[in-house]
């Protein structure tokens, strides 16, 4: 445990996949890393090595899991000690035990998944150039699907719609870890990391079109022992 002053919430979007740089809507669907998302994650974890993380969460999806697992490598101190280990989800049916195991419980760093931080859904999007579908529709409704509040894009959710599952979680299951002066990593994506950043930053509806963030870059906030942020910085 550290001292509860210092609790650290670290925040990334995942690196670069291959279908970010096709340019194409992602959302659910499950695309890897490609090699320069690989390289901004091992920067990442480079700039946040000073940070023994004690615990992480990150969302279903492989980009963002490979991002937790690549940040975790050279968080030296703690991974000599501690094995960081996924948590699978034992209330899943199709979930048959293999991540248990006796002993060493202390000497882990569990990454716990959750669907609430997976991508807002992109429905009907889900795979179309965004330039090419701004040519065909109109570079405004393609800038609203995107990036406004309200708006759902066809089929799909919006961004109030993301936040309505991952503030929850963020309150339920990272909230406390903070309170309790851990050093938490949250890995997850565009939009479910916008809506979180839209409830710790207190924004306004208004100010969430301009909230962008780049893939692989660290958030690092200071959380005091009633869950407050006191400090915010990004490690460009
Ligand atoms: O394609 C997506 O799922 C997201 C994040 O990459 O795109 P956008 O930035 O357009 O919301």
């Amino acid at each position: 445990m550290n001292d509860r002053k210092k609790a650290k919430l670290i925040l990334i979007r995942h690196g670069q996949s291959t279908w970010n740089a096709d340019n194409r809507f992602s959302g659910w669907v499950d695309i890897p890393l490609n090699s320069t998302g690989r390289r901004e994650a091992m920067e990442a974890a480079q700039k946040i090595k000073e940070y023994a993380i004690d615990v992480c969460f990150t969302s279903m999806l492989m980009r963002a899991k490979e991002t937790t697992a690549i940040c975790l490598t050279e968080n030296s101190d703690r991974c000599e000690k501690k094995s960081p280990v996924f948590k699978h989800d034992a209330d899943n049916p199709n979930w048959h035990g293999w991540d248990k195991y006796d002993g060493y419980i202390k000497e882990e760093i569990p990454i716990y998944t959750s669907p609430d931080l997976d991508e807002r859904y992109y429905g009907d999007l889900q795979g179309y150039n965004k330039a090419e579908m701004a040519e065909e529709v109109g570079k405004e409704i393609v800038h609203q699907w995107r990036r406004s509040f309200s708006t759902r894009p066809p089929g799909g959710e919006s961004l109030e719609d993301t936040a309505a599952r991952t503030i929850p979680y963020f309150q339920k299951q990272i909230l406390p870890y903070l309170k309790d002066g851990n050093n938490v990593l949250v890995s997850a994506h565009g939009n479910s990391l916008r809506s979180i950043i839209m409830h710790l930053d207190n924004l306004e509806e208004s100010e969430v079109p301009g909230l962008e963030l780049a893939t692989g870059i660290p958030i690092v906030y200071t959380v005091n022992e009633e869950g407050k942020i006191v400090d915010k910085q990004i490690l460009e």
